[in-house]
C-alpha cells in the first residue's frame, strides 16, 4: 500500500516536472518607439499584435532613452492599451538616441532576465534596424513584415512585393522575434486605453558598459516641422507620381493634401526625379500605408508601388492613360489630365478650417 502511494506520488511528481519544463507561459516584449513624450502609433499597433501572443494581458513594453520625455512616454505606454502588463524603462544617456547597437544589447539583456516567448517591433526603420541585430545576439531568426498571426508560432507575411502571401511556421528556440506591419493591426480608439495604468519598472543597467555602445555614434537628426499627418498613420493620403513632371507642379499635390488634412505620398519615380524627399515614398522600398482614402495622381501603378498602398480602404486614381495598371486596384478611376483635375478640385474644395 505504502509502495503504491509512493509510486503514485512519484508519478504525479514526474508529471508535474514534465509540465513545468514543457509549458511556457506566452509573454511578449514590445520594443516601442517614442517621440515627444508619447509612444508612436505604430508601436501601439505592435502591442495590438502582441495581445494575440500573450496570455492574460502579459505584454511588456520596453522603452529606452533619457530625461523627462522618457518618463512621459512611459506614462503614456502604461495606459496605451489594455493588454499592457508592465512598462520597462531604460534611462541612460547611452540610450538617448535609437542607435541599433546599444538597443540590441539592451534587448538581449532584458530577454535574459524576462525570458519572453516573443519579441515584437513595428516594421519601420526603428524596428528593422534593431530587431535583426538583437535576433543575431540571441541566435534566433527573425520573421519580418508579419500581417497576420494565425497561432503562437504561425504567421502570414507578404512576398513578391505583396503579390503572394506566405505562411511561416517558426520552429526555432525562444524568443520568436517578429516585425509586424502596423497597418495590419489597427487599434480601435475604444481599445486604446487601460482603466488603470500598468506599473513602470526600471531596467537594471548596472552591467551595461561602454562596450555595449558598439561602433555607431549619433551625429544628428533632421526632421521637418509639418502640420501634416504622419504618412504611415494618416486617414487620407494624396500621392503624386512622375505624371506631375517637376517639383514645382508637385506643390499642387501638397496644396490639395492641405485642404483635405491629408498626408503627402510619392512614387519612387517622383522621388528619384527630385520632386520630393524620399521619406514620402510609398511602396515596397518606401512606406506601407493603408489609409481610409488613397488618391493617386499621375501614378502608373507599378507592383512595387501597389505593394505599399493596395490595402487602402478606398483608392481613387487619376491618370490620362485608361490602360494604366493603377485602375485595376482603384475603386474610383478618372481618365483625365491631372493638370485640369487638380486645379478644379482645389477651386471647389473649401479651405481647411
Ligand atoms: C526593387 C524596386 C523597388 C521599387 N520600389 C518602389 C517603391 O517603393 N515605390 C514606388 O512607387 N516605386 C518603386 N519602384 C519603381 C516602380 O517600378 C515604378 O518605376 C514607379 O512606381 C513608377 O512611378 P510612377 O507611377 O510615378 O511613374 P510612371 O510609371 O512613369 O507613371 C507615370 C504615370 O503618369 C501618367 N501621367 C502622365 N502625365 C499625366 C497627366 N498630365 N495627367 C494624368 N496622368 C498622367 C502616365 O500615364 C503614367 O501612368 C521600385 C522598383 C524596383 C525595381
Amino acid at each position: 500500500m505504502a509502495i503504491r502511494a509512493l509510486l503514485g506520488a512519484f508519478r504525479d511528481r514526474s508529471i508535474t516536472s514534465r509540465i513545468s519544463s514543457n509549458y511556457r507561459l506566452l509573454s511578449t516584449l514590445v520594443l516601442a518607439e517614442h517621440e515627444g513624450g508619447s509612444v508612436k502609433a505604430s508601436s501601439v499597433s505592435a502591442v495590438e499584435a502582441a495581445k494575440y501572443l500573450s496570455e492574460d494581458n502579459s505584454v511588456s513594453i520596453l522603452l529606452a532613452g533619457s530625461g523627462p520625455s522618457l518618463q512621459e512616454a512611459a506614462e503614456h505606454a502604461a495606459s496605451c492599451h489594455p493588454s499592457v502588463s508592465q512598462v520597462l524603462t531604460s534611462d541612460s544617456d547611452k540610450l538617448t538616441y535609437p542607435l541599433a547597437e546599444p538597443w540590441a544589447r539592451l534587448v538581449h539583456l532584458v530577454q535574459q532576465k524576462g525570458n519572453y516567448s516573443h519579441i515584437i517591433a513595428a516594421s519601420g526603420s526603428f524596428g528593422k534596424n534593431i530587431l535583426p541585430r538583437a535576433a543575431a545576439l540571441l541566435d534566433v531568426s527573425p520573421i519580418t513584415d508579419v500581417t497576420e498571426i494565425s497561432g503562437s508560432n504561425q504567421f502570414i507575411r507578404p512576398i513578391y512585393a505583396g503579390n503572394a502571401l506566405c505562411t511561416v511556421k517558426y520552429t526555432g528556440s525562444n524568443p520568436c522575434m517578429l516585425t509586424i506591419r502596423s497597418t495590419s493591426f489597427p487599434v480601435a480608439p475604444s481599445d486604446n486605453a487601460r482603466s488603470s495604468a500598468a506599473p513602470i519598472l526600471q531596467v537594471d543597467l548596472s552591467t551595461f558598459g561602454e562596450d555595449e555602445m558598439g561602433k555607431s555614434r549619433y551625429i544628428r537628426q533632421s526632421s521637418q516641422d509639418t502640420e501634416r499627418p504622419d504618412l504611415g498613420n494618416a486617414r487620407v493620403v494624396v500621392t503624386g507620381g512622375r505624371g506631375l513632371k517637376n517639383a514645382e507642379n508637385f506643390k499642387m499635390i501638397e496644396k490639395l493634401a492641405e485642404k483635405l488634412g491629408a498626408a503627402v505620398g510619392a512614387t519612387r519615380a517622383a522621388v528619384d526625379a527630385g520632386f520630393v524627399p524620399n521619406e514620402l515614398q510609398v511602396g515596397q522600398t518606401g512606406k506601407i500605408v493603408a489609409p481610409e482614402l488613397y488618391i493617386a495622381f499621375g501614378v502608373s501603378g507599378a507592383i512595387q508601388h501597389l505593394a505599399g498602398m493596395r490595402d487602402s480602404k478606398v483608392i481613387v486614381a487619376v491618370n490620362k492613360d485608361s490602360d494604366a495598371p493603377i485602375f485595376q486596384v482603384a475603386d474610383y478611376g478618372l481618365v483625365g489630365d491631372l493638370f485640369e483635375v487638380i486645379p478644379e478640385l482645389l477651386q471647389k474644395l473649401p479651405e481647411k478650417k
